[in-house]
């Protein structure tokens, strides 16, 4: 099988084909730790909160900044659907990317060490996750078969050996851990110290709590479905932004065929949300999760949904349809999710006239 070695990776792969989207509402200043291995690659910045506060983007970083009333500018009428005030508005840096992959980090992540104390390559590791098959339709005891050093276990039929095209590479944290409020509230000291060297792929059927923190995506099979729903200001319910993104994002995987893998890489999250404002934020996500999540596990998408544009269109009339009666809330997203769709296809007209369709 062929193998892949992370040492032989140059420091900056794929650096004309990748953007990196960074929402933020405080500061970029750890950017600086990060100048060995993004030096290269161009920089999104989705600046939330007060558009008349200066950002400042640390020296040598080649990027481009929108703020609030370049959104509007932008997206006119349908700047809506985009979050204020909620790490959500980092889709919009999605939107605007012409690049095959997008990676998104939060501006309290940094450079982690691997157990030998090496520094991790996030690109290189989430590149490289992109770039190798998943394998949802069964599942690899040996974890990620098309790593150095292993493969495909004893009792894995040949005839799903090729696997899929992985759409989405969703990395971890040491340190502070992505829990929710009622979890930061309970265990406000307990830290992630544990290395797991694993990355697996998330079976077909199977949903996950995706984390926007340390999170890489092929823009063109899986963009249109990372919408970060509509959060913060104005909204009952913020917090669940990558949740919602993940959820959507996985069904209309499994549905096109396209893979999901987790695990490394890894970041250091260095900063812990109070948790009290958490759960202010966070709490009606608390009790719709247990109506979303088995929403997304039953729904069945159609087969003339051949795209990703095609499966949100859809997936907005089910939210609406099944979804309203939790709370009028979800026919706003619903509007949310076409009004996103219309941006989207506005700004990133399918090339000759054709979408990426399922595999
Ligand atoms: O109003 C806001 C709040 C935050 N941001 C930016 O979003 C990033 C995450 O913010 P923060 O580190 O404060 O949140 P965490 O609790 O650590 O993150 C988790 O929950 C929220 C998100 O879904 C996040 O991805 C999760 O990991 C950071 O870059 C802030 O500057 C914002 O733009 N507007
Ligand atoms: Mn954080």
């Amino acid at each position: 099988m062929a193998g892949y070695n992370l040492e032989a990776i140059e420091a900056a792969p794929l650096k004309e084909d990748v953007d990196i989207v960074i929402p933020t509402i405080r500061s970029l200043d750890f950017l600086e730790q990060w100048r060995p291995f993004l030096k290269h690659y161009h920089l999104i910045i989705v600046q939330d909160g007060d558009p008349s506060i200066n950002i400042r983007v640390p020296e040598g970083y080649d990027y481009e900044l929108y703020n609030r009333n370049d959104i509007n500018r932008i997206l006119g009428p349908r700047a809506n659907c985009i979050s204020y005030k909620d790490g959500g508005c980092r889709c919009f840096g999605f939107m605007v990317s012409k690049k095959k992959y997008i990676y998104t980090i939060d501006d309290d992540c940094f450079v982690a060490n691997d157990p030998s104390g090496k520094e991790i390559n996030v690109i290189a590791q989430h590149i490289k996750n992109l770039e190798t098959p998943s394998t949802p339709h069964y599942f690899n005891t040996l974890y990620d078969p098309f790593r150095d050093g292993t493969d495909f276990v004893r009792g894995y039929p040949f005839s799903l050996r090729e696997g899929v095209t992985t759409a989405i590479s969703h990395g971890l944290w040491l340190n502070i851990p992505d829990y929710d409020a009622p979890t930061q509230l309970v265990k406000p000291r307990e830290r992630n110290i544990r290395y797991v060297d694993a990355v697996m792929t998330i079976p077909k059927g199977v949903l996950y709590p995706m984390c926007g923190m340390n999170l890489a995506f092929n823009r063109e099979l899986i963009g249109p479905a990372m919408y970060f729903g509509l959060m913060g200001e104005g909204q009952p319910i913020s917090r669940y932004d990558d949740m919602w993104a993940g959820w959507a994002a996985k069904v209309v995987c499994d549905h096109l065929g396209f893979g999901v893998k987790t695990g490394l890489p890894y970041v250091w999250h260095s900063k812990a949300s109070n948790p009290f404002v958490n759960l202010k934020k966070e709490h009606k996500g608390l009790h719709w999760q247990e109506d979303m999540v088995p929403f997304f596990q039953n729904l069945r998408l159609s087969k003339e949904s051949d795209t990703a544009a095609k499966c949100y269109m859809e997936l907005s009339n089910m939210t609406k349809e099944k979804l309203t009666e939790v709370d009028p809330y979800f026919e706003k997203l619903a509007d949310a999710m076409v009004a996103w769709i219309e941006a989207w296809e506005e700004l990133n007209p399918p090339v000759d006239g054709k979408d990426v369709k399922a595999r």
